[in-house]
């Protein structure tokens, strides 16, 4: 399996169950793992979703989890499990910290995907790899990846963190989805929608700072900031590892950002085009980072997004763009959530 070849190792168990409270990061990474887990949605990233199977020098197949509702493969899952096909031919002294994505064809969750690496350089300091994501003989993505080995330097800046509430102190996507559901005079319609989202097996936990933001159902401000991370333990592993888990997480509620002003219209049809990352500092992607996201422009059926995802400290670990096709009909009566 690859994840042998990117060298450390990573825990299948998890730590946190849905039943009992969230625990702190600092109480998930003390524990250590005791009992054998079975893969569950809380381990499902690691043991499956971006463990590829090899298949030959630079060849990998992936399996898919879950599957949005329009039954295009989630593109945080293509773009995550393509760079761990580029890092698997990368050696350990080297760092993430770019990749670059074009989704040229939508994913067919009927069919494994399989990943052809092109080991397009390996210079003194950083290493580039060419991917293309292939199903029924086509590309579906093609992506550069680049490493970089650790050069320190005096010049360093970054953005200022936002201030926001702790995680510790918001409520879980499932938790609010409830609460919105517990409402009695909710529309049968919105009621229809949030049953499906709680069906949503998706490996990633959810914290909204401000949550009829997250919904749309205010168009306060133009920014959506939540907290993130994905489920069960992963432990120190590889920064490769977590770069590829923050690849499949940066992707989900990203292009949505770009209808926060249009609070009248809803998407007919979006999907994402394009995906770049820059990975800046060292990070854990299971535990929360807040993912602030803003769109700075929407125009000809597009729209673009961009994010920075901070850890808990202030420190900046990753940026992300995405620019993703977005054909959009009036909200006929605006939702009542
Ligand atoms: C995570 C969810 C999904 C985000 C993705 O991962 S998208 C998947 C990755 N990207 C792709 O698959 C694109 C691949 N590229 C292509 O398919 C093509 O290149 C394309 C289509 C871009 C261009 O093709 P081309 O042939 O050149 O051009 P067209 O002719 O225009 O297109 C042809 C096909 O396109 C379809 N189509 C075109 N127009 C329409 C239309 N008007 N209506 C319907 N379909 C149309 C059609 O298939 C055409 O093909 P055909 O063969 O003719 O059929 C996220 C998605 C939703 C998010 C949730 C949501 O926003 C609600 C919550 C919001 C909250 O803030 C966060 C939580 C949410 C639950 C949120 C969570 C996630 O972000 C999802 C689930």
């Amino acid at each position: 399996m690859v994840e042998r070849e990117m060298g450390g190792s990573t825990d299948n168990c998890n730590h946190s169950g849905d039943t009992e409270p969230p625990k702190s990061p600092e109480d998930e990474s003390s524990e250590r793992p005791e009992a054998q887990c079975t893969q569950d949605l809380k381990s499902v990233l690691i043991t499956s979703v971006l463990n590829l199977e090899k298949l030959d020098v630079d060849l990998y197949r992936g399996t898919h989890h879950w599957v949005p509702r329009s039954q295009r493969l989630f593109g945080g899952q293509i773009v995550g499990q393509a760079l761990v096909a580029a890092a698997a031919s990368v050696s350990d002294n080297l760092y993430a910290h770019s990749l670059h994505c074009y989704f040229v064809r939508a994913g067919d969750p009927k069919v494994p995907v399989l990943y052809q690496v092109d080991r397009t350089r390996d210079g003194r300091s950083f290493t580039v790899r060419s991917v293309r994501a292939i199903q029924h003989g086509q590309p579906i993505l093609i992506c550069q990846a680049s490493f970089h080995m650790l050069q320190p330097s005096p010049l360093q800046h970054q953005f200022t963190m936002p201030v926001v509430p702790q995680p510790e102190d918001l409520l879980t996507v499932e938790e609010l989805i409830h609460r919105y559901l517990s409402k009695p005079d909710l529309a049968k319609k919105s009621r229809q929608g949030l049953n499906k989202l709680l069906a949503n097996e998706v490996p990633i936990e959810i914290k909204p700072v401000h949550p009829p933001h997250f919904y749309r159902l205010s168009a306060v401000e133009l920014r959506k900031l939540f907290w993130v991370r994905a489920r069960g333990y992963i432990g120190e592993g590889n920064m490769k590892l977590h770069c590829c888990v923050a690849a499949y997480v940066s992707d989900y509620a990203f292009l949505g950002t770009a209808l926060l002003p249009h609070p009248n219209y809803r998407a007919q049809f979006s999907a994402s085009l394009d995906h770049a990352m820059w990975f800046h500092n060292t990070f854990r992607s299971d535990e929360w980072m807040l993912y602030e996201c803003e769109s700075p422009w929407a125009g000809g059926s597009r729209g673009l997004v961009q994010g920075r995802l901070w850890r808990r400290d202030g420190v900046l670990a990753a940026s992300c763009s995405q620019e993703g096709v977005l054909r959009v009909k009036p909200v006929t009566e605006p939702s009542k959530l």
